[in-house]
């Protein structure tokens, strides 16, 4: 039945804020009736006009405040608010910890589900963290920029302090914009389809402070290439990789398929917890590599290998856990969909030392019913998959291989809570508290591990 909202577009309020959401945007309730407002916090009052009215829910911005949190961070740039590059920003780090372990207990308590959650693990210093950057290119009045979207738009904001971002990685970025401009080479205009360069992508080894460059292309080949790769190699010692990524197709996809070395290798190494790491421009590779040592800790400690176990680990990338585990385990086996991560996963095997492992290329939720065909009884199941979480048919081919446990890492704690009720279903349950870890400062993604051992 459709209600009739009891407010209107351009209406005036005041009103306090109850609640943040998932996304970080502050929520008033007018008669039930609920309104998203950008930096807002729970606990102030405030006046605000309506923006957007839906059948159930609404938006609006904040005009001005009456009280404020304890909680406010004041003198922010809104920029990185109003790119997405840090909407939690405005919120003390020590709060943005609560609600990320708060955003867990919820959903699972809004699924009928009552779990322990453990404080978040955060940052010392919750900025600059990012070891990778992926930028767009445009024109703006006839100069190429390089910097963020306007949230949920392809308007270009230049920028050139991402603040997240290893400062490192933000000079590279302004230098090679500099000789795009110098050698006039367009950025590619999403409407006309024509130009050259689409976006920038950049990544530093966080130990190794190697760099690669890759050059996001519309076009096979760049207009001036020969020199542009040569200036940047040499105002930059740190890069030891400058990749051209070529994607021809008029899509939002960042990266195409054709992935062409301009200069020195196709892939940076960097190390984690005392391993060393190819990591080629395609391949998944965290991005907070100070958190990511803790988040993989804690899955080798959650694990309790004792050196005899067989181990899978669905949705290994370059093998970092997979490779992490084998220290512990009998045999690891390690899947992942992206051919270029399991080359590289195959490489760091060997660059490691280790050879109690095997990696597949395919869908994990194919491979995981290919080995419960072929007979693989694992002990320990890791599974780290992308926001949309697991397929049920691969919790169901996990449960009839009957691990002991299952580690589950997780980027979505919606996704988590889904597939967890489903290995409920199945025979599992949850043991010990949920341990959120922070891998995005000023964000509010949330990652956690969670373990599940069989009854
Ligand atoms: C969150 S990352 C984790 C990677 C790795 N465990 C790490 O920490 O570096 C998720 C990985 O899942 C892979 N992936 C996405 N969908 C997949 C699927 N259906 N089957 C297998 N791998 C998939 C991606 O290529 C990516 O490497």
């Amino acid at each position: 039945m459709k209600t009739k909202a009891p407010v209107a577009k351009n209406e005036r309020l005041d009103v306090t804020i109850a609640d943040l959401t998932y996304q970080g945007m502050g929520v008033a309730k007018v008669d039930d009736f609920p309104l998203f407002i950008e930096n807002a916090l729970p606990g102030e009052e405030l006046t605000i006009q309506v923006t957007k009215v839906q059948s159930h829910y609404g938006f609006a911005r904040a005009i001005a405040w009456k009280s404020e949190s304890p909680d406010r961070v004041k003198d922010v740039d809104k920029t990185y608010r109003q790119t997405g590059i840090a909407p939690l920003q405005h919120l003390a780090y020590p709060a943005q910890l609560k609600f990320k372990q708060h955003q867990i207990a919820e959903l699972f308590s809004k699924d009928h589900q009552d779990v322990d959650v453990a404080p978040t693990l955060g940052m010392e210093n919750p900025t600059q963290y990012r070891n990778k950057a992926q930028v767009p290119v445009r024109m703006i009045k006839g100069q190429l920029e390089t910097g963020f979207y306007r949230q949920h738009s392809h308007d270009l904001i230049p920028l050139t302090d991402f603040y997240i971002q290893d400062p490192a990685i933000d000079a590279a970025i302004v230098k090679v914009r500099d000789f795009l401009r110098q050698f006039e080479i367009p950025a590619y205009n999403e409407i006309s389809d024509k130009g050259v360069i689409r976006n920038i992508m950049v990544r530093r080894g966080y130990y190794s402070h190697e760099m690669m460059i890759v050059l996001i292309s519309r076009t096979q080949k760049l207009p001036s290439q020969a020199q542009l790769v040569d200036q940047i190699h040499q105002a930059l010692p740190e890069v030891t990789s400058i990749v051209l990524n070529v994607n021809a197709k008029k899509t939002n996809v960042i990266m195409g398929n054709v992935t062409r070395t301009l200069y020195g290798k196709p892939t940076i190494e960097d190390s984690l917890l005392g391993l060393t790491f190819a990591i080629s421009a395609r391949s998944f590779y965290q991005v907070n590599p100070q958190q990511t040592e803790k988040l993989y800790q804690m899955a080798i400690d959650k694990a309790g290998l004792t050196g005899e176990e067989t181990v899978i680990d669905a949705y290994c990338g370059i093998g970092t856990i997979s490779l992490a585990l084998a220290k512990h385990a009998k045999h690891v086996y390690g899947v992942d969909v992206v051919s270029e991560a399991i080359e590289d996963a195959k490489v760091n095997a060997q660059k490691n030392h280790l050879s109690n492992v095997s990696f597949e290329t395919n869908k994990a939720e194919f491979q995981m019913a290919k080995w419960q065909e072929d007979g693989i009884k694992p002990d320990v199941v890791v599974v780290d998959p992308p926001r949309k979480g697991l397929a049920e048919s691969l919790i169901d081919s996990t449960a009839k291989m009957g691990p002991k446990k299952v580690v589950y890492v997780s980027c979505n704690p919606a996704t988590l809570v889904r597939d967890v009720a489903r290995f409920q279903e199945l025979g599992y349950d949850i043991d010990g508290p949920i341990q959120p870890v922070d891998q995005f400062p000023q964000t509010p993604h949330v990652e956690s591990v969670t373990v599940l051992v069989k009854k």
